[in-house]
């Protein structure tokens, strides 16, 4: 018998429904496709500063209950509404979590919570929450992480993040080249810019690479490379990054790189060092900012659930705390209402 050479650490490989049958079993329809077209446009003005309102990414750190994740979702469309004037708001609807070293990774990953990682059940309930957001009138954000989700997702989602783990891989380049919607590149853990600056260049150029088509079938895909790619600072190692000084410092290299001086700041993450008490704070300094004149702070982004901070997980799921995080802790709907209120009102 020859040796064993491939596959020696494969405990199991469950196929994925094509993404056309996936599409076929939660259809977009012609309404939702116009509404996410007409919200990309919208976000191409907002960075090109055509449209003069303050962009908010806002929602859950990620999504594991898709029952609060919607009452949370009627809340935010109704506020959406009222401040849309002053205010484009965007509901975060992340489905993919880049661990540090393990953890939960997320609902499409994992959507029992169960560590079952039922995939084809989490991309299901990933399509379809996202298509009762939309429903409401409320485009999404999301985070893309596994270069073939977006084949899944990607037609129902407005503007993706590639994240501060990521934004330095060529693969999500590549990917990002060949995305439809918008896409903000963070910069790094340690706090580095620079990545996220070439990783900008390098998705806006066409990129020829090894992906999966909507038949399912591993394919060589060329891209045209996205137009629409621009940087988040959120923070890092060092400290934070949404103070003035670092801004300036961020236009001085957007400039240096001779990209457009457009920036979306993260309150959250390395800018609040993780913890949500101080989110309040960075988010109205990054506001006074936009207010007294500096135009190239694009919009802001939020981690914000229905209740403060997070829970430990895994634990057993009938002691999961509803509308809580699992993964960061996040802002309560009470302070996310007041912060976009007062927003809206110096803006
Ligand atoms: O926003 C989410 C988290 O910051 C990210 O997924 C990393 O989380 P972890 O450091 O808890 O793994
Ligand atoms: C993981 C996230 O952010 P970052 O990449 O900045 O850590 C996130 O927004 O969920």
């Amino acid at each position: 018998m020859s040796a064993r050479v491939s596959d020696v650490h494969i405990a199991r490989n469950v196929p994925l429904p094509s993404p056309a049958r996936l599409q076929a079993e939660i259809p977009r329809g012609d309404e939702r496709a116009e509404f996410v077209s007409r919200s990309r446009v919208n976000l191409r003005s907002l960075l090109g500063g055509a449209d003069s309102r303050f962009l908010v990414i806002v929602g859950p750190c990620s999504i594991h209950d898709t029952e609060a994740g919607i009452e949370y979702a009627h809340r935010l469309a109704a506020l959406a509404e009222r401040l849309r004037d002053k205010l484009y708001i965007v509901m975060r609807v992340y489905f993919e979590k880049p661990r540090t070293t393990v953890g939960w990774k997320g609902l499409i990953m994992d959507p029992h919570l169960d560590g079952t990682d039922d995939i084809p059940e989490g991309l299901r309930r990933a399509r379809q929450f996202l298509r009762s957001v939309i429903d409401l009138g409320l485009p999404t954000a999301t985070e893309l992480l596994d270069p073939i989700t977006p084949q899944y997702i990607a037609d129902l989602i407005s503007w993706s993040a590639i994240g501060a783990r990521t934004a330095e891989s060529q693969t999500h380049r590549q990917m990002a080249s060949g995305l439809s919607m918008p896409v903000g590149f963070k910069n790094t853990t340690s706090g580095d810019l620079v990545a996220a600056i070439n990783a900008v260049k390098a998705a806006s150029r066409p990129q020829t690479f090894l992906g999966v088509s909507e038949e399912g079938i591993a394919s060589s895909v060329t891209t045209t490379g996205n137009p629409d790619c621009h940087v988040i600072l959120r923070g890092g190692d060092h400290g934070p990054n949404y103070d003035a000084d670092s801004i300036s410092a961020a236009l001085a290299a957007l400039e240096g790189a001779k990209l457009p001086p457009s920036l979306i700041v993260d309150a959250s993450h390395a800018n609040c060092g993780k913890d949500c008490a101080r989110m309040p704070d960075v988010f109205r300094e990054i506001v006074r900012q936009r207010a007294a004149g500096d135009r190239s702070i694009i919009g802001a982004m939020l981690e914000s659930n229905l209740v403060a901070g997070s829970q430990s997980f895994p634990k057993p799921l009938d002691q999961l705390v509803r509308g809580q995080s699992i993964t960061d802790s996040c802002i309560d709907w009470e302070t996310t209402e007041e912060l976009l209120r007062e927003a809206a009102g110096v803006l």
